[in-house]
């Protein structure tokens, strides 16, 4: 008995271990790729802006400018220099005079110069990452890539830039890691700690992290439960238990898990008409708890879902949850309408259309009540999916495209794609108030406007924002935390 416990108990500090490291270089490996998109996004926009067609700084040229920055996901502003001055960009137009910038942190062999953290032209107070090359420049927030790090992790992020490496952010003592050397997949230990070590085969620079609250092997119920076995099965079965325990204990596991215990709960944010406020809407969002408490943000578990194929079974879940929540609500109330997002791997489905009907049939609701919002970043068939968007339509469902203006494609969605609403990003919304980016949402308003497409805008947070953005489009419905954060459906109808 005493044999099996120890068994139990090794097996289980072993399997506790094996699923630390798997999550952690899952975590890392996905901050890799995200910040490899980042990367992907800035070599793009610096090359359309040379291969811009019209006189540099015309207002051919800033429209082309403009146009680069509406349809990158994370290029705030796209810059002509010469000579290392500032000649005009997308948010200011042409200066006055022109400019000299700061010198750079770094130079590439690439000819590329990043100014990593730059007070910004013509912005007063305002800072942001800098990348020339040649003529062209594209401002980015250095927020680009802190956001794709999730929060759990104590990580350092090292680049490389040929002549040096250098600690490019970290929220850890960095612990000589720029002259260390790191190759993927080869874990580093830093005052005892083991860190996971991913990099990047796209660009330069690896990410060496490890997850903050490391679970004790002491108190967690998966070592126990491993002892417990241990003490009371055979050394045979205990085998099986822990490849079992294991592979449960990754986080896609975890999540297919919370999917089939119904774990996952939805929180709806209201939409609202912008000319008088009154809710029209909502917006579905899954949130997670995970069995430690951990509140794991959807960017990251929907990512995992994505990436692993089961997208769908989350999309069919958020929609039957909506449904059983909030059925009555929407039969009692003709023209609120509750939005689910979908994945193009859903639009796809050739099922999807079907489980969609059978679902409101069973419910009671009508399609109209229920929309669903494509956020399309893949390069997938695009005929393909226009097509699934129609069945959509026809069903009486209204289709809308998420985060309209953060996607490079963006604009050749539109053109390809007949959706009936686009929402725009709430970068977009952020910018108005700084007066300096302000031009760019009349522009994508009139855009929507000549495409007869409805309008949401995002993330409204203040009375200022919705002010300026009714006065652009009185028609346009708004939604953000000024109308109100997401909540639960209890919550989502006043009473009365
Ligand atoms: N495929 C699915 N994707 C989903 C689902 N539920 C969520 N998501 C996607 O995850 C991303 C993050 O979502 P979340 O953390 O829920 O954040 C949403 C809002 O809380 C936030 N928001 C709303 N108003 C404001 C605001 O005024 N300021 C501010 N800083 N943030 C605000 O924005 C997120 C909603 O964004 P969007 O979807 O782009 O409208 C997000 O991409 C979700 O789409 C799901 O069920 N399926």
């Amino acid at each position: 008995m005493a044999i099996g416990l120890g068994v139990g108990l090794w097996a289980g500090v072993a399997t506790l271990h094996d699923q630390i490291e798997d999550d952690t270089g899952r975590l890392a490996q996905l901050y890799i790729e995200r910040s490899d998109a980042v990367g992907d996004d800035i070599v793009q926009a610096l090359t359309r802006i040379r291969q811009s067609p019209a006189a540099p700084c015309s207002d051919d040229d800033l429209a082309w400018l403009r146009r680069i920055v509406i349809e990158s996901r994370n290029v705030k502003s796209a810059v002509r220099m010469h000579d290392h001055e500032m000649l005009c960009s997308s948010t200011l137009g042409k200066l006055a005079v022109p400019t000299d910038r700061a010198r750079p942190d770094y130079e590439t062999s690439r000819g590329r110069r990043v100014l990593v953290d730059t007070p910004l032209i013509g912005m007063p107070g305002v800072r942001g990452m800098v990348i020339e090359e040649g003529d062209a420049s594209v401002v980015l927030n250095r927020d680009a890539f802190v956001d794709k790090i999730d929060p759990r992790l104590d990580y350092t992020v090292v680049a490389e830039y040929d002549t040096r490496r250098d600690v490019f952010i970290s929220n850890m003592p960095p612990a000589g890691l720029a002259s260390r050397p790191l190759v993927a997949g080869e874990p580093v230990l830093l005052d005892g700690r083991r860190f996971e070590v991913r990099c990047s085969t796209a660009h330069t620079g690896c990410i060496v992290a490890a997850l903050r609250d490391r679970p004790s092997a002491r108190r967690s119920p998966l070592v126990m439960a491993f002892g417990l076995f241990g003490l009371f099965g055979g050394l045979g079965g205990g085998v099986g238990l822990v490849s079992a325990i294991a592979r449960s204990r990754s986080l896609s596991r975890r999540l297919r898990a919370a999917l089939r215990n119904n774990e996952l709960t939805i929180v709806y944010q209201p939409i609202v008409r912008l000319a008088d406020r009154q809710r029209v809407g909502a917006e579905s969002l899954i949130r997670w708890r995970d069995n430690r408490g951990d509140a794991i943000s959807p960017d990251v578990f929907i990512a995992v879902a994505e990436e692993e194929g089961f997208i769908s079974e989350v999309t069919r879940f958020v929609l039957r949850r909506v449904l059983a929540e909030l059925a009555d609500g929407l039969r009692a109330r003709p023209g609120f309408r509750v939005t689910v997002n979908v994945s193009a791997r859903d639009v796809l489905d050739p099922t999807f259309a079907a489980f969609v009907r059978q679902e409101l049939h069973a419910a009671g609701v009508s399609p109209g009540a229920i929309g669903f919002e494509l956020t399309e970043r893949s390069t997938a068939d695009r005929e393909a999916i226009g097509r699934g968007i129609q069945t959509l339509r026809k069903a009486g469902h209204a289709v809308y495209i998420d985060d309209f203006g953060t996607d490079y494609s963006s604009l050749s969605y539109l053109a390809q794609l007949q959706v009936d609403m686009i929402k725009i990003d709430r970068s977009f919304t952020l910018a108005l108030e700084d007066g300096a980016a302000q031009s760019l949402m009349p522009q994508m308003v009139a855009m929507a406007r000549t495409l007869s497409l409805g309008l949401v805008i995002e993330g409204i947070e203040t009375d200022a924002q919705a002010r300026i953005v009714a006065d652009i489009d009185a028609d346009a419905l708004g939604q953000g935390w000024l109308f109100g954060s997401p909540v639960e459906a209890s919550r989502l109808f006043p009473a009365g």
